[in-house]
């Protein structure tokens, strides 16, 4: 599975040219590709980076790749990023490892999308892995209330529960929140959850990702398949 995940990550890099300011997704997948990118920049490709995590941050900087941030910068020309479930519009969920904030606020700044991962995560419906949603501590009673209510009104249900990390205790992501993983099953209509979370005051951001890949490309036994997305995108 890995060396699947390397495959993608290789795949993406071909579309990389000198001078390129790229979005660092986060995750196994993601990982690679920072480390390919790295041996890219030792030989002298010449690129900087925006990453979407601290965990990518320090792989990015051991890699050697030149980081920058979003107030240095005024766009990204290529996101690559990983995601645990991708269907076939290309919507996504993502955020498996907590770094969904930062992942969409850079995805968003950038030209495109490309999305890396293995063929497991190729799905006909979103939703059985579970989505991620962040929130503020505050008032989570408050704010898991509203969100039962929105997915009650979008057509699903399914258990929630407070993300733990590794230790046991609750996880905290980079931005300082919790997240709310919901076991859905099978997303119908995920633009209109999208939409339906993004309302919730106390819902920092979701892990549904609506029309921002621009293409993925998938690693399987197979062979490597490229998608494009056939929207623009935004739509
Ligand atoms: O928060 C984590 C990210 O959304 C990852 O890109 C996603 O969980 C996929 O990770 P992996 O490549 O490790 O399966």
């Amino acid at each position: 599975m890995d060396q699947l995940k390397r495959q993608a990550a290789a795949r993406a890099l071909e579309d990389v040219r000198d001078g390129m300011q790229l979005g660092l997704g986060t995750g196994s997948t993601a990982k690679h590709f920072v480390e390919l990118l790295g041996e890219r920049v030792r030989a002298g490709l010449k690129v900087i980076g925006v990453p979407t995590s601290e965990a990518t941050r320090l792989d990015a900087i051991r890699c050697g790749v030149p980081l920058t941030t979003l107030d240095e910068i005024d766009h990204l020309d290529i996101t690559v990023d990983g995601a645990d479930e991708i269907d076939p519009e290309l919507n996504l969920i993502k955020g498996g490892g907590g770094a969904l904030l930062r992942e969409k606020i850079v995805a968003a700044a950038s030209d495109r999308m490309i999305v890396i991962a293995d063929d497991t995560k190729w799905v006909p419906t979103l939703g059985g892995f579970p989505l991620p949603v962040e929130v503020i501590p505050f008032g989570l009673g408050a704010t898991r209330r509203a969100i039962e209510k929105a997915f009650a009104e979008c057509g699903v249900s399914g258990q929630m529960a407070v993300r733990n990390g590794k230790d046991g205790h609750v996880f905290v992501t980079d931005g300082g929140h919790w997240i709310l993983d919901a076991q859905l099953e099978k997303i119908e209509d995920p633009a209109r959850l999208a939409t339906a979370l993004s309302a919730i005051p106390g819902v920092v951001e979701h892990g549904l990702f609506i029309g921002l890949a621009s293409s993925a490309v998938l690693a399987g036994g197979e062979g490597i398949r490229v998608i494009e997305r056939r929207k623009p995108k935004g739509d």
